[in-house]
């Protein structure tokens, strides 16, 4: 399986702050990870520096193939940032064709693209209303549905299912399915146990380091407990008796 996203030996901070040390990451095509971990543990430091919107203060990160950051690639990733930024006196489908424009997209795939990424958050009926008129987890919705719009290769999702309600987040789980089924690959931070638990991957980030990385079933095993949030509990734990000891 082909290597979409590659993070080795990577510091990364602000500054003379370092963030995160010592982040080794391999996500193959078509793999959904998912990042776990802390409120300022570092998650979406990590994914600033895997889009390259960050230069890694020591090691590497390299997406598909190429060394980050590599303006050329963003083309090829859908990024769903944490806070929604749309234009709210426009309408969603307005939304979507101008951040569509924006990465590039013609006119004549955005007619296609539109209804294909609005139809997966459901938002096909609202499309010709003004995002001022949406409620939060429509907004959270149309920002997912842009950063599909482009069809991407690597979809980056920074807490995407914050203000959606249970049968939607099932509903968009499938559709994420559907898309790594297609050889896409997914990457998408989460404070959400069912999410982390939806993953193919996790790492769990605690104080800026990787805790725990592997499939749920695989860390479940390892960590001789029952869900993965008992596996996050307990790697967290072995994290401060180890600091302790030190
Ligand atoms: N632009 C910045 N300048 C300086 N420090 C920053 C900056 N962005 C983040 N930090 C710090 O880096 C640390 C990690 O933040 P980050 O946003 O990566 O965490 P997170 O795991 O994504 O948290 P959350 O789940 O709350 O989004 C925090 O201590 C934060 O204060």
């Amino acid at each position: 399986m082909a290597i979409t996203i590659q993070v080795k030996d990577l510091q990364q901070g602000y500054g003379k702050t370092i963030v995160l040390k010592d982040i080794n990451l391999t996500v193959h095509n078509g793999e959904i990870l998912g990042l776990i971990g802390p409120s300022g543990a570092g998650k979406t430091t990590l994914v600033s520096t895997i889009m390259g919107m960050l230069t890694p203060q020591k090691g590497t990160v390299t997406v598909l193939g190429q060394q980050m950051p590599n303006r050329k690639l963003l083309a090829k990733i859908g990024y769903m940032a944490q806070t929604d930024a749309l234009y709210s006196t426009l309408t969603a489908r307005e939304n979507l064709k101008f951040f569509g424009a924006m990465q590039g997209i013609s006119n004549d795939a955005l007619k296609k693209q539109i209804p294909y990424a609005a139809g997966i958050v459901n938002l096909n009926s609202d499309l010709d209303k003004y995002v001022k008129d949406y409620s939060g987890g429509m907004k959270r919705r149309l920002s997912l549905a842009i950063a599909l719009v482009s069809d991407p290769e690597l979809l980056i999702l920074d807490e995407p299912t914050v203000g959606i309600d249970p049968e939607l987040r099932q509903q968009i789980w499938a559709e994420l399915r559907k898309i790594a089924k297609q050889g896409k690959t997914i990457l998408l931070t989460t404070h959400v146990m069912e999410d982390a638990e939806q993953s193919d991957q996790l790492m769990m980030i605690r104080n800026g380091v990787a805790i725990a990385q592997g499939t749920p079933d695989q860390l479940i095993k390892d960590f001789q407990v029952d869900t993965v949030e008992a596996v996050f509990l307990k790697a967290g734990r072995q994290q401060d008796e180890n600091s302790r000891n030190d």
